[in-house]
């Protein structure tokens, strides 16, 4: 039997970082695959999930609900066939639903596979203003969790912390909430909570008889009405859609991720200082000039030969070195992201 595990959570929220702690500290043994459906142009990481044996198959195409069906569907009987893996652990674009992620699961009907958890992680300082800002995609996140898992919570005042609790309360009441700082907490009293099972059991019923009423609705994953051309969007080019329903004079609230996030990313040869690097981060929390900027990360070559790591998210920025990786690259992820005032940053 496969397990599979979804791990949720906004740009930036510290879905990788759980990830890496539980390979750590709770999976020892076990033969796991991870599947990264990034949203942006490339995926960058450090390269440790390789480093730690896990395979790793990465999505990057497309919006999650409606590529997840088809190319996703056939990523799992790849992985399965070809590791026959204990866990497949899904990270699922920062800007995906979990709904969507968890119907396309289910939706594919495999055998010998398990949905055993899914889990969001919200950064608990930031969880207000995303609830206020990006209400559709983060909310949807935190109500279809089984489990939420709070990070940055160390030194947060006790307010804050009391009242992201009492939010996420507000949309969803069975989830276990770990508010602990991780730290403080193992891998395995951390997956403990992740597998609760009587809310997973309660939250997959649920689940199930969603699905059964979207069908009886001719619905598709995309929670379009398509009674008029009886085709299910999916099968569309997004653009084309939003034609469509001009065309016809209808609007719905139902965004994809690509209509209201946007990505810019580089491969560069470039050389940057660290100084340089955390300047241009700096520069990034002013939204007049490039957008509201969610997300930033690269690894670049530094200018004294070492390779500068970095990541942003609002408020917060982090500049390191490590490992070399083949060439640089950058990307940087928001809402009515300026690109050409990015370009002067960073080309
Ligand atoms: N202080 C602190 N920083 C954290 C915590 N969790 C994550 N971070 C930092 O936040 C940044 C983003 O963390 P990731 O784990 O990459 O987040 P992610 O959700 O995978 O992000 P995406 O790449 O947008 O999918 C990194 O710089 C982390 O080191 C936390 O609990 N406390």
């Amino acid at each position: 039997m496969t397990k599979i595990d979804i791990f949720s959570g906004f740009l930036g929220a510290g879905k990788t970082t759980l990830i890496q702690k539980l390979i750590a500290e709770a999976f020892h043994g076990e033969k796991l695959v991870l599947i990264e459906n990034e949203f942006g142009e490339m995926s960058i990481d450090g390269g440790f999930l390789q480093d730690a044996g896990v395979e790793i198959t990465e999505m990057n195409s497309g919006c999650i609900c409606c590529s997840l069906v088809g190319d996703f569907g056939e990523a799992l009987q790849k992985v399965l066939a070809q590791f026959h893996p204990d866990r497949i652990l899904i990270e699922p674009s920062g800007v995906g639903k979990l709904s969507d992620v968890i119907r396309a699961v289910q939706n594919l009907h495999m055998d010998g596979v398990v949905l055993n958890s899914f889990t969001t992680v919200v950064d608990a300082n930031k969880c207000k203003m995303y609830m206020k800002n990006f209400g559709e995609f983060y909310n949807d996140q935190i109500e279809h969790a089984n489990s939420i898992i709070l990070s940055r919570t160390r030194n947060i005042p006790q307010a804050k912390l009391d009242s992201c609790v009492a939010l996420l309360r507000e949309h969803n009441s069975a989830a276990t909430i770990i508010t602990t700082p991780w730290e403080e907490l193992s891998g395995v009293q951390i997956l403990e909570a992740m597998e609760h099972k009587s809310t997973l059991e309660e939250e997959l019923k649920e689940l199930a008889d969603a699905i059964h009423h979207h069908h009886e609705e001719g619905e598709c994953c995309c929670h379009h009405d398509h009674e008029e051309d009886g085709e299910c969007c999916c099968h569309h080019d997004h653009h084309h859609d939003h034609d469509h329903d001009h065309d016809h004079g209808h609007h719905h609230d139902h965004h994809h991720a690509d209509e209201i996030f946007t990505s810019w990313g580089i491969e560069t040869t470039h050389t940057f200082t660290a100084e340089e690097i955390e300047q241009a981060l700096t520069a990034l929390a002013d939204s007049e000039t490039y957008g509201v900027i969610l997300r930033a990360k690269g690894i670049v070559a530094g200018a004294d030969g070492s390779w500068i790591h970095f990541d942003y998210v609002p408020e917060e920025h982090n500049v390191r070195t490590g490992p070399a990786i083949v060439t640089g690259r950058l990307c940087v992820i928001g809402s009515h992201i300026k690109e050409d005032e990015l370009k002067k940053l960073f080309v």
